[in-house]
């Protein structure tokens, strides 16, 4: 039988070797073996935390290790495991994580190896590691206490003062209660509450949005019936704001450039009671059918799919629709705490070009309202380039605009996902 530790090297190896995505490996992973409920949070806590704190992992690794020596990946992530255990869950015997990583390295990759990560492991458990100072070097501390890469510490302290970055940073590194949206279609905040407990879920009621509930101690939410009946939908409390900020009437003609997985179009649906259009479109075809999935267990009928780049212009759309949508492509600063791998997957650069994607994006959306209409543009990130930035620039080259709000919620505020959600209306 899998245990809990081996299946977590597994799904960090297919997240490394094949570029999967964490959430989805994991996913695959923990539905193909059986664990019981401590395993499985065990090994999401493993994955999730290795890749989260790599680049502090890897310093303790390179620090204790000769110079110059290149372990191989799996040596690598069976090492980040083990050190991770005692760095950072108080629960786990240091012995027992050196030992399984020992066992599980001379399994995988033979004895030498496993002596070699012995070696590092005792080694770190006598001595430690010292860490730069706070005071002398604050980017490299910043980056290796809370471990981000350098060049996004720097990214961010462009735009906010050290402390606000730091509690950022802290705060983006825990796991998020889980909020779902009732869908109010078919029940009510009641009616799903009383549901829930009914099955021993622990429910509290959402901060901001009416229709969220934070649901505690359940494991695959999607097996729940009450989820497949489609009487709610997994969605972060910040991004439910943004159909909010929208406010979205019966019977409007609604477009949501950007679209999928429908998060937020089949939010949209539900405020404007079933009646009217919302025109939904995404540049990939796979993801429109996620949206129409989600449609089908929702009990949404007003939601058309459409492929279609939002980066040209749909001459046949101007002046059309009461309200647009713009939930731009973004960098995704604001979902760390959801998605670790950005933490790793994002390069500098990618900033720039999705910054002109949504300039591109927002600027030919927000023709296609009418006069007197709103657009909101949002996106999950902070940087100020995506998002007062990308705002600004909108108003000064289209000047039949006007600013009615902004709002932002970042995790270590608000305790919610990172969000920046404008409402622009057209004169
Ligand atoms: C932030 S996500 C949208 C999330 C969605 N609004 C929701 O609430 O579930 C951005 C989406 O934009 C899509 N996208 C990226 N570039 C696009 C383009 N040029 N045209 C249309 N959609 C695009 C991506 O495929 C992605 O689904």
């Amino acid at each position: 039988m899998m245990k809990a530790r081996e299946l977590a090297f597994k799904v960090l190896m297919d997240v490394e070797e094949n570029k999967s995505y964490a959430d989805m490996a994991l996913k695959k992973y923990l539905d193909k073996f059986r664990l019981d409920s401590r395993d499985r949070a065990l090994v999401t806590e493993l994955v999730y935390g290795v890749i989260e704190r790599k680049n502090t992992l890897d310093y303790v690794i390179v620090s204790l290790a000769k110079k110059g020596t290149k372990p191989d990946l799996r040596v690598l992530n069976l090492l980040r495991m083990g050190i991770y255990q005692i760095m950072y869950l108080d629960k786990i015997p240091p012995r027992a994580a050196c030992d399984e990583a020992v066992e599980l390295t001379k399994k995988y990759c033979g004895i030498g190896p496993s002596k070699f990560v012995n070696g590092i492991i005792r080694t770190y458990l006598r001595n430690g590691v010292k860490f730069p100072d706070e005071n002398l070097q604050p980017v490299e501390y910043l980056s290796l206490k809370y471990s981000y890469p350098e060049w996004m510490v720097e990214r961010f302290l462009k735009d906010y003062d050290y402390d606000f970055v730091k509690s950022f940073l802290e705060a983006s590194n825990q796991k998020p209660d889980v909020s779902i949206r009732v869908n109010t279609l078919k029940t009510d905040v009641d009616g799903l509450t009383t549901a829930l407990e009914g099955q021993g879920i622990e429910v509290k009621k959402g901060k901001y949005a009416r229709e969220a509930l934070y649901v505690y101690g359940i494991r695959g939410i999607d097996k729940l019936d009450l989820y497949k009946n489609g009487l709610f939908q997994v969605q972060g409390e910040s991004s439910m704001m943004v159909s909010h900020l929208l406010n979205p009437e019966p019977g409007e003609f609604i477009v949501d450039v950007c679209s999928a997985p429908g998060g937020k179009a089949t939010h949209i649906a539900q405020l404007m009671e079933n009646k009217g259009i919302i025109l939904a479109r995404d540049l990939y075809e796979h993801k429109l059918a996620l949206i129409q999935k989600n449609c089908e267990r929702l009990g949404i009928k007003i939601i058309k799919t459409q492929l279609y780049d939002a980066r040209e212009l749909d001459q046949h759309m101007v002046n059309k629709a009461d309200r647009v949508l713009v939930d731009a492509p973004c960098t995704g600063y604001g979902v760390i705490r959801k998605k670790p791998d950005i933490k790793w997957s994002r390069k500098p650069e990618d900033e720039k070009e999705l910054v002109s994607i949504q300039h591109q994006i927002l600027n030919n959306a927000a023709k296609y309202v009418k006069s007197g209409g709103l657009v909101v543009y949002s996106t999950c990130t902070i940087t100020y380039e995506e998002n007062m930035g990308q705002v600004e620039r909108f108003l000064h080259e289209n000047k039949d605009f006007e600013l009615e709000s902004t709002t932002s919620f970042y995790p270590h505020i608000h305790g919610l996902d990172g969000f920046f959600i404008s409402c622009l209306r057209r004169k």
